[in-house]
């Protein structure tokens, strides 16, 4: 069981999810290029992730690592995805692996299947009586060269677990919306994953037992193309929002 934890990229929304549950939780050390603007819990290390030497040092002593940092923007051009979100996450495995740490959950996108959303398929696959599933056992069909680097992160991960047995679980994570799902978004609304759900996933990835696996990140929508049956069965994920159950910026169920 993991007690403490290195949580990379925490100043951003997916570290602010993971920490507004999770806060009490764990022994935090967190770890950004840029100092944090609020209260956090733990000890935060002003670090980028393409520097060995300071994530060595952050790496110390941690059970389990959520890795977030890098560029999360879909444009984001391959002078910024190389070093912050592929050379970053090998540096982010590399040291984990160094330090003896036992589990790295690794934050993936929906972007790195992308390219799976056909003018055939679409807008079909968004809604509710559709039953196209991709399950994460699929090849990555990228959409841009961000989902290019979230899928390098991926093999990476694949790599550290077969060569270094670290155990590896990389999250493809569909939309984080605070509050409620996004409006007037089909697509969104299909891939949504609420804040709760996103920290008990992320706690999931660092609890369960298991070598290396590739899930997806999304809320129990009734409209889905992402399976979460492979993060119920091998996690122990039990989400419990579901973008059905709004209407705008309103509960309805
Ligand atoms: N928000 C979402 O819906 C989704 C996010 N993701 C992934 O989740 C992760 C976090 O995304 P968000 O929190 O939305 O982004 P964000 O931009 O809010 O947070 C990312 C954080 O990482 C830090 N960072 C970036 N490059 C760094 C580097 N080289 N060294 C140290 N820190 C660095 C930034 O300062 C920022 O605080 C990203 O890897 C993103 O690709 C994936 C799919 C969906
Ligand atoms: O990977 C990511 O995906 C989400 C959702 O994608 P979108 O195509 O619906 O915008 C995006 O919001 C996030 O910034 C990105 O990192």
């Amino acid at each position: 069981m993991a007690q403490s934890v290195l949580l990379t990229g925490a100043a951003g929304r997916v570290g602010t999810a993971v920490l507004s549950d999770l806060a009490d939780e764990y022994e935090w050390r967190l770890l950004d290029r840029d100092p944090p603007t609020e209260d956090l819990p733990g000890e935060f290390v002003v670090a980028d992730i393409t520097d060995e030497d300071a994530v060595r040092e952050a790496m110390a002593g941690m059970d389990a690592v959520i890795h977030l940092a890098g560029d999360p923007r879909k444009e984001a051009p391959w002078s910024s995805v190389l070093p912050n979100n592929i050379d970053g996450t090998r540096v982010v495995y590399e040291a984990a692996v160094e330090a003896g740490v036992d589990t790295v959950a690794f934050a993936s996108s929906n972007h790195a299947v992308g390219h799976y959303e056909t003018d055939e398929r679409t807008p079909e696959m968004y809604r509710e009586d559709d039953d196209f599933r991709l399950d994460g056992t699929e090849l990555p069909r990228p959409g841009n060269l961000y989902g290019v680097s979230k899928a390098a992160g991926e093999l990476l991960g694949r790599y550290y677990h077969d060569e270094h047995d670290l155990s590896v679980a990389c999250v493809r994570i569909g939309n984080l919306t605070k509050g409620h799902p996004p409006i007037d978004y089909e697509r969104g609304q299909a891939m949504w994953l609420s804040y709760r759900d996103c920290a008990h996933l992320f706690q999931r990835c660092i609890e369960a037992d298991y070598g290396y696996e590739i899930v997806y990140g999304i809320s129990d929508n009734d409209r889905k193309y992402y399976s979460i049956e492979r993060a119920r069965e091998v996690l122990g994920y039990e989400p419990q929002d579901n973008s059905a159950e709004w209407n705008g910026d309103e509960r309805i169920a």
